[in-house]
């Protein structure tokens, strides 16, 4: 059995999903995903030698798995995250039918995720006008053994962490590469910092003393200048020693407090469960009460 073919809505008998075939998913969604031979891997930099078919396969039984579990029919107000295991939610979404998204409203964490919406002819919202959340599935670049993560390798952390902060349940999905045991490990470029950008020099001096002499602007990699998020301010990547990295949420507020820091691309206590696809067509789940689930291909 194919990792795509893993029916992981069995594992929970009270709930009453019906199992949809990857042949019936048919969405714009799934037309954004490539079949590369390799991919460009982000935490470190170098090309991956694992097939990108097999990372797909990995981001996509993640995000339906999660979708399964996570998005039932009573949910209505339904946040999307940003990044390339998202638009399998999306897929999975639109394969719960037509009459159950009728009565949905989907509110985006950034651009990407507003045009998924759109294209898969969703019903778009804004979180100024629900701001509370039934529940949101989002990405993540790294998640530790408690759920805290990093985020903001695609600069939308400042909207995700709203619409996390706003979710009654907030559910994170990726690939096997991202599930480690301290942040840091596999994603080395550091903590993604949106600042404001007038302030980004003092910021960056700021973070050099503190404990993250590396820290540096993103530069854009098509346009001259730096990355610009999509609420107009820039990015900071800033590596920290393994012991900060062991405490992120006191990191956290340590970063906080620094002026012209707007939001930080760690988030510490806001995730019910994040679930990653493995290589061999498994998922494992890590739930916040600890409790990590291997469900096999069968
Ligand atoms: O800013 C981007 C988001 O935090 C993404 O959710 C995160 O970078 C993961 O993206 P990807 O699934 O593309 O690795």
């Amino acid at each position: 059995m194919s990792p795509t073919h893993v029916r992981p809505f069995a594992l929970i008998p009270s709930r009453s999903l019906i199992y949809l075939p990857p042949s019936t998913i048919k969405s714009r969604a799934s037309l954004s995903v490539r079949n590369h031979s390799k991919v460009h891997c982000r935490s470190s930099g170098r090309m991956s030698a694992v097939p990108v078919d097999i990372i797909e396969k990995s981001k996509q039984l993640a995000a339906w798995t999660a979708v399964d579990n996570h998005i039932l029919p009573a949910d209505k107000i339904i946040g999307i995250g940003s990044g390339s295991t998202v638009p399998y939610v999306v897929e999975r979404i639109l394969a719960q039918g037509a009459e159950v998204n009728k009565g949905r409203v989907f509110i985006p964490t950034g651009f990407q995720s507003r045009q998924l919406i759109v294209e898969a002819q969703l019903t778009l919202g804004d979180v100024s006008q629900y701001p509370v959340l039934d529940v949101t599935i989002d990405g993540a670049d790294e998640v530790d053994h408690e759920l805290n993560s990093i985020k903001g390798g695609g600069a939308c952390q400042l909207q995700e962490k709203v619409l996390a902060e706003a979710a009654k349940t907030w559910v994170m999905v990726a690939d096997y590469r991202k599930n480690s045991e301290t942040l840091g490990t596999n994603w080395k470029q550091g903590i993604p910092i949106e600042v404001v950008p007038f302030a980004y020099a003092g910021v960056l001096r700021k973070l050099h003393s503190i404990g993250s002499p590396t820290a540096h602007l993103r530069m854009a990699k098509m346009k001259a200048g730096p990355v610009v998020t999509d609420n107009g301010n820039f990015v900071i990547d800033a590596p920290f020693a393994v012991e900060q990295m062991k405490e992120p949420a006191k990191l956290l507020t340590q970063l906080k407090l620094i002026t012209g820091i707007v939001e930080v691309g760690l988030f510490c206590n806001l995730a019910k469960a994040a679930y990653f696809g493995n290589q061999d067509g498994s998922v494992t789940i890590k739930w916040n009460n600890g409790r990590v689930e291997q469900i096999s291909k069968e």
